[in-house]
């Protein structure tokens, strides 16, 4: 059996709780890295004996949709799947569905999921220092009732909770741009994962083509990159209801 971890992590909370599903399961493991813009997702070759952990943030309470479209192209032969949707502590509704329903059309057969909650990576005040203790020690005994699965050649799936119809896509229009620190090294263009923003000006963003993944926010070496402060604002006042009480890791097995 060979391990794949298939991740979508633009600001990274989403690999951290993958990584510790997926060592868990095997001492090493092939990272299929989902937001790279420029791979063919198709190339991956993965066979019927294999194991996947697929691990997505959860945008929306749907999986980010260029993370469906580049998932879709991974050919599973029959592989068992773990499936991950990270959150930001407010919901994650139907990402799971989702997600199950794409890998399930890719030829994966999900035997196991997990969410778990990671910083919001829009406003990072919620969830903050999360995967915390308490979430790394559910989440390393999540891998180890998994892995317990896996021996046991079970390939049963668990019924994972969500909706279909799935919510209707929403939100989006937060575009960062940067600030008067922007040095133009183009970091933030080099790593976006769908290739928004310009090369020589990063001023410059396809508004189109943004996700709103914070990808160049939280990684720009001069903190130079924001979003509106007025709409950041508005944003957190709204989920300061619905994302302060602390939700829990969960497994469905
Ligand atoms: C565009 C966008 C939409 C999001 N929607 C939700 C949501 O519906 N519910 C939630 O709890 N967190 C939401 N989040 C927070 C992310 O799911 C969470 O921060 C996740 O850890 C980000 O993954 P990453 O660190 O791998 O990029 C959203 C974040 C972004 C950028």
């Amino acid at each position: 059996m060979k391990l794949y971890e298939i991740c979508f992590s633009p600001t990274g909370g989403t690999k951290k709780v993958a990584d510790m599903i997926a060592k868990e399961l095997s001492e090493d493991f092939q990272f299929i890295d989902l937001t790279d813009p420029s791979a063919d997702f198709s190339d991956s070759v993965i066979s019927g004996d294999d194991v996947a952990v697929i691990a997505v943030p959860s945008y929306g309470g749907r999986v980010p949709a260029v993370a469906a479209a580049r998932l879709a192209h991974i050919k599973g032969s029959g592989a068992r799947a773990v499936l991950v949707c990270v959150y930001g502590n407010r919901a994650y509704e139907d990402t799971l569905t989702e997600l199950e329903d794409i890998a399930t059309a890719s030829d994966f057969k999900v035997i196991g999921a997990v969410a778990a909650i990671a910083e919001h990576s829009i406003a990072r005040q919620f969830a903050k220092g999360r995967p915390d203790t308490e979430d790394t020690q559910e989440l390393s005994l999540f891998g180890k009732k998994i892995l317990e699965k896996i021996r046991s050649g079970a390939t049963d799936s668990p019924v994972i909770p969500g909706n279909r119809p799935y919510k209707e896509i929403g939100g989006g229009g937060m575009v960062p741009a940067p600030t008067h620190d922007c040095v133009k090294c183009g970091l933030c263009a080099r790593k976006c994962p769908v290739q928004a923003i310009d090369l020589k000006d990063p001023a410059i963003v396809d508004g189109g083509k943004c996700i709103s993944c914070m990808r160049c926010v939280s990684n720009c070496p001069k903190s130079a990159r924001k979003v509106n402060n007025a709409m950041l604002s508005a944003v957190a006042g709204m989920l300061s209801k619905v994302c302060t009480e602390r939700k829990q890791c969960e497994l469905y097995l």
